[in-house]
């Protein structure tokens, strides 16, 4: 019933230096000094790594890792995490290299979607669904669902009101987006992009890719992002309807959601009903609840998820986040708001607290704050350190980004020259030889370990 899935998550990541000599250095400087090590070795700004992953430096200044495909929500927290440490690495290389020059410099990089100038950058997901004639459908009645789950699963932000005052906010993008459905990424900024490049098989699969979520810091955030997405479509494409939760004017009511700190505020239906953010997300729950109800085997984390959806909709009924004041980041972010402000008494736009909310989302260990908030029980985890160290050169065993990554793995050892993408692997010899992979599912391919044996020719 709850069908295997491939999921990957792109995350682009905000990155200032701050230097405290005068000088200045733009984003783009900092993106560039960030990717000189990468491009170094691989003559390029946009690879794919040994653990599957593609690490690239877009048009922009926004660094961007896509994690490999993996079929389990746990594995992809784990190689998003892995994500970040690559890029503190970088980060790290790139210090050094300003205190060699003598720069008093530092650069920092931010999971979150929003830079001081208002810029806004994501975080998309991507799920394989089967092809199907009514995938518009499918994605229709999943926008109620895209436009509601920034109750549970919103960074939380500091935004000002029209009237210039600063207020707290679920999301960092639901201001950014301007679509409900479109093909198009940049200029209408839709929640669901409706683009067809399946990376796979055209015939077989499509490729969804959500554009509407905030990044996230909490690794149990991510995974309540991620694996109620997949319960929901697995709820959908086993013939579900969900008809009577499409919303009046998605787009006003992803911001005022956003807004209305409670969740609990209605907005309108298409039928006239009005709901508040929470209602809907209690809704879908009730239903996938319902749905996977004669499932025996459910894996451990899809049990975890759907105990955090339970929890998360109970803190806002009863507007008490102490349930989930760990493990949803907008709920980790109220509480360190709370406790720094009572310390210090300071206004929302205080300076200092505008730099503290801003810290949490540093990647960095010793810069940033969740490593310190995890190891001081505020900040839930479900991975190990080791489990993500091994992620940064490992990729994920059971789908395609094992046949890639021990692709990649192999060709750096014998330095050899490759051109890699989700779907091809080739050597680049007079040869050309030259493996179209389109099954993500598949792990095991004979024509890629002939491949990998022709490295060593
Ligand atoms: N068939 C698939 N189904 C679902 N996810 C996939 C599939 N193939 C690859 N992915 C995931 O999709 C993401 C693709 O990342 P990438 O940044 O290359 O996105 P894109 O949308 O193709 O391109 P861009 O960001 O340059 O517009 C990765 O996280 C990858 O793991
Ligand atoms: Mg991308």
């Amino acid at each position: 019933m709850t069908a295997r899935r491939i999921f990957g998550v792109e995350t682009e990541y905000g990155i200032t230096c701050a230097t405290t000599d005068g000088t200045t250095m733009t984003a783009d400087d900092a993106a560039r000094l960030l990717f000189r090590s990468v491009i170094a070795r691989g003559l390029s700004s946009n690879v794919f790594l040994r653990n599957g992953a593609r690490l690239y430096l877009d048009v922009g200044s926004h660094p961007e890792y896509a994690t490999a495909e993996c079929d389990d929500v746990h594995h992809l927290v784990v190689q998003d995490r892995a994500g970040e440490r690559i890029l503190d690495e970088l980060t790290e290389q790139a210090n050094a290299h300003l205190a060699a020059d003598g720069v008093a410099g530092t650069v920092h990089l931010f999971k979150n979607n929003l830079d001081s100038a208002g810029n806004s950058f994501g975080c998309h997901e991507n799920y394989l669904v089967r092809r199907r004639r009514d995938f518009r459908d499918m994605a229709e009645a999943l926008v109620p669902f895209f436009v509601t789950r920034q109750v549970l699963t919103g960074a939380g932000h500091v935004r000002r009101t029209a009237a210039g005052r600063p207020a707290f906010a679920f999301s960092q993008r639901a201001d950014q987006m301007w679509d409900a459905l479109s093909s198009a990424t940049t200029r209408s900024r839709p929640i669901i992009n409706t683009r067809d490049e399946p990376h796979a098989d055209a015939e077989l699969y499509r490729r969804m890719h959500v554009i509407v979520g905030d990044s996230s810091v909490a690794e149990t955030t991510t995974m309540l992002k991620v694996g109620a997405t997949d319960l929901l479509l697995g709820m959908l494409e086993a013939g579900v309807k969900v008809r009577d939760l499409a919303l009046a004017e998605p787009m006003r009511a992803i911001r005022e959601i956003s807004h209305d700190a409670t969740g609990t505020e209605p907005v309108e239906l298409a039928d006239g009903r009005r709901v508040s953010a929470t209602d809907v997300q209690e809704d879908l729950l009730t239903r996938v609840l319902d749905f996977v109800s004669t499932e025996t085997d459910l894996t451990p984390v899809q049990r975890q998820v759907l105990d955090l959806w339970e929890r998360g909709i109970q803190a806002l009924r009863t507007q008490d986040p102490t349930g989930v004041s760990t493990e949803l980041d907008w709920a980790v972010k109220a509480g360190l708001l709370e406790r720094y402000r009572a310390k210090h008494n300071l206004g929302l736009d205080d300076p200092r607290v505008s730099r503290l909310l801003l810290a949490y989302h540093d990647i960095s260990p010793t810069r940033g704050l969740a490593t310190t908030m995890a190891e001081r029980g505020l900040l839930a985890r479900i991975t190990t350190d080791e489990e993500v160290a091994e992620a940064t050169t490992v990729p994920p065993q059971t789908t395609r980004a094992k046949l890639r990554g021990d692709f990649v793995g192999a060709a750096q050892d014998r330095r050899r020259d490759i051109t890699v993408d989700w779907v091809h692997l080739k050597i680049n010899d007079a040869n050309q030889r030259t493996v179209m992979c389109k099954d993500p599912f598949a792990a095991v391919d004979q024509r890629v370990e002939d491949l990998m044996a022709a490295l060593d020719a």
